[in-house]
């Protein structure tokens, strides 16, 4: 199979159905070796499976750029859409489509019009690519994570970034500071996302917060919750081992294990004890229904219960509780304006995201790579894919 530069320009962002529709598009057989320059992807279907494709190499059109994505984190939506085939009613898997959307790379080539960027420049990539039109409200007005026509890659039917070549819109890059690596750029994603949830908390220094799960965004939120001077920390999980993990990335924190049996007002004495008091701030990462009880339970007269996991279609709230103790409920919807900052924090050493990776691949072995993001007993906190 050639892989030449095709004239696929623009539609490997927006028509991603042309993408599949492509003479150059197939999946590859297990165990194949493709050449090192093929663009490989790896892409899930609504059949529940994982594999490597290959894709034509795309060609950057006007305002666009084309990279070489060095590195890529496996989010738990991937996986969610990979075994699960939807999130909520919105977000469907009818088709083969690409996984990925935390990434980094390193511009290869650029359209016409494209001034800022040259090749060898680093970047990371903002997953999310919103309309930019004057006439959208979400747009115009700079929350544009509430874009309706937005290209999230990843999320169907839009193909993801864990691709060797892709395109991108040059204008939602990131210039990547020399002491900032590809595997740090492609962590600005959940970064992004935690960051996005702290500023609209209202997070203020000395506050005493919970943080309820210690996966990926628990754990980035932990850091920036310290980062941002936050304390006491109290963050829970189902795992002694992620609690582990949480306490030698913040060796301040205090940890509370949730025991399967014990009902969400029993886990609250235990925070609160552990906090010395009840939370002013609760940043829920987990999604889990029973979870979000325990955070409103946990938090203080006047508090906030910020839910930056996501779970089931409908879920029952302790109504009254909240009532009688002024607890504010916020959610939080992936992330707006956040990239800069969370390079800043990176490049200046407020937050340490390097220790997140405990596995990585090459993008040949992406499949293996998904299969130990998905299995919790090999204890991976973040799998990168790097090229
Ligand atoms: N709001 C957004 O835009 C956004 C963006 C990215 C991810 N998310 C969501 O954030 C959540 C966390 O993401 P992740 O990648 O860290 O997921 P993850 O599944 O890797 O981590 C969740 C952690 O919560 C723990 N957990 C489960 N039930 C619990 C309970 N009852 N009490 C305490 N801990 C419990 C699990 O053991 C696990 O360690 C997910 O729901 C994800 O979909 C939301
Ligand atoms: O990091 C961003 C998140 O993973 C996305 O919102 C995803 O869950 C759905 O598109
Ligand atoms: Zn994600
Ligand atoms: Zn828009």
């Amino acid at each position: 199979m050639s892989t030449t530069t095709t004239e696929i320009g623009n539609a490997e962002i927006y028509s991603p159905l042309k993408v599949l529709q492509h003479p150059e598009f197939r999946i590859l057989s297990p165990g194949e070796k493709p050449p090192s320059t093929a663009n490989i992807a790896a892409f899930y279907n609504p059949a529940h499976e994982i594999h490597l494709v290959e894709k034509p190499k795309p060609k950057p059109g006007p305002g666009q750029v084309l990279l070489h994505v060095r590195a890529t984190g496996i989010c738990g939506s991937d996986v969610h859409f990979w075994q699960h085939g939807r999130i909520g009613d919105s977000m469907v898997v009818t088709d083969e489509c690409g996984s990925g959307h935390e990434s980094a790379g390193e511009v290869v080539e650029v359209g016409e019009g494209v001034t800022q960027w040259k090749a060898g420049d680093r970047v990371a990539i903002e997953a999310g690519v919103p309309c930019s039109q004057p006439s959208c409200d979400a747009c115009r007005t700079g929350r544009y994570n509430a874009c309706p026509d937005v290209v999230f890659f990843s999320t169907p039917p839009f193909h993801g970034t864990l691709t060797r070549w892709h395109l991108h819109p040059a204008q939602w890059l990131h210039r990547l500071p020399d002491n900032v690596s590809f595997e740090e750029g492609s962590l600005c994603e959940p970064l992004a996302v935690a960051l996005a949830g702290i500023e609209r908390s209202g997070l203020r220094l000395g506050d005493p917060v919970l943080v309820c799960g210690a996966g990926p965004i628990g754990l980035i939120s932990l850091l920036s919750a310290r980062a941002a001077g936050a304390e006491p920390i109290v963050i829970t999980d189902l795992f002694q081992s992620r609690l582990d993990f949480a306490k030698k990335l913040v060796p301040g924190v205090r940890t509370v294990l949730i025991k399967r049996g014990t009902t969400p007002k029993e886990q609250a004495q235990e925070i609160k004890e552990a906090a010395g008091g009840a939370l002013k701030l609760c940043l829920e990462c987990t999604g889990v229904e029973s979870s979000v009880h325990t955070a409103v339970y946990s938090t203080q007269f006047g508090g906030k219960v910020f839910i930056i996991g996501v779970g089931k279609n409908e879920q029952v709230f302790p109504f009254m509780h909240l009532s009688a103790n002024e607890i504010d409920v916020s959610f939080q919807y992936r992330y707006a304006n956040q990239y800069p900052k969370a390079i800043r924090l990176v490049a200046g050493g407020l937050i340490d995201i390097k220790p997140l990776v405990t596995h990585r691949f090459p993008l040949e072995d992406a499949v293996s790579a998904f299969h130990v993001a998905a299995d919790p007993a090999q204890g991976a906190i973040k799998v990168q894919i790097q090229d």
